[in-house]
């Protein structure tokens, strides 16, 4: 038989959407997967073709675009930051929902006008989208780099705006700050490498059917 493919899964809060996701494509990972306590990071599946790598949402895609996983499960918003060449993105999994954004201090919101912009200074863990946005439209963005935590830079006068993932805007509103300008809609994809693809195809095309169709019945039930 060939090598089982392995496919890139991120810890953290995407998980609990991934496992129905995953059991309605016919994938059922051994018990310890889902378990956050486990210190394993390879876990087989029901499936002997199929094994699975548990690492941080950022380092799917990295993992993917190297050819060391060959599928992987991944925000767009990481895909986005890296914007890999070597990845192919053929299935939306309507999963992990949210939105890029820039957001600012109210206070500083309630007198300011985005349009007036040339020079911005913003924390974020994504710097290559955030200036490539700004750009855009004509302004610079200094970007200093976080990993997490974006929301507490402003006050402490690390930036002036941030740039980062919002869904529900409790954690902006809890930190005294509102959103100015939408970047981008997020969700998961299903992502692939692009060698992969070519030349484990017998493998991987019916992957890509049994996650397209189990995208399919989840919208329909
Ligand atoms: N509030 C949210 N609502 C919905 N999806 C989200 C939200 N925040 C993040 N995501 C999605 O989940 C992915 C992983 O986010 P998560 O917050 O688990 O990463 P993280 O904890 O920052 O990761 P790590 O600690 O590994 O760097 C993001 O890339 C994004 O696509
Ligand atoms: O609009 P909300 O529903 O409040 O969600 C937004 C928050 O969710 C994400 O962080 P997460 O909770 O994953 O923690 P993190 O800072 O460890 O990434 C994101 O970075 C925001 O901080």
């Amino acid at each position: 038989m060939s090598q089982p493919l392995i496919i890139a899964v991120p810890k953290g809060r995407i998980l609990a959407e991934v496992m129905p996701l995953f059991a309605r494509a016919g994938i059922h990972p051994e018990p310890a997967f889902s378990d956050e306590a486990s210190r394993a990071l390879r876990f087989a599946t029901d499936r002997a073709d199929i094994g699975l790598i548990r690492v941080r949402a950022f380092d799917v895609a990295t993992f993917v675009a190297h050819g060391a996983a060959q599928i992987g499960v991944v925000g767009s918003d990481v895909l986005m930051e890296f914007d890999y060449s070597e990845l192919y993105a053929p299935v939306d999994l309507d999963i992990g929902h949210c939105r890029l954004s820039v957001a600012e201090p109210a206070d500083m919101a309630a007198k300011d006008d985005p349009r007036s912009w040339s020079h911005v200074r913003v924390a974020t863990k994504y710097p290559n989208v955030t200036r490539r946005h700004f750009e855009a439209r004509g302004v610079q963005a200094e970007c200093v780099k976080l990993n997490g935590a974006m929301e507490i830079a402003p006050v402490l006068g690390l930036s002036n705006r941030i740039v980062d993932l919002v869904s529900s805007g409790r954690t902006l509103a809890e930190n005294g700050l509102v959103e100015v300008e939408r970047i981008a809609d997020v969700s998961a994809r299903l992502i692939v490498n692009r060698a992969a693809f070519k030349t484990r195809a017998a493998q991987v095309l019916p992957l890509i059917e049994a996650f397209r169709a189990a995208v399919e019945r989840k919208s329909a039930a």
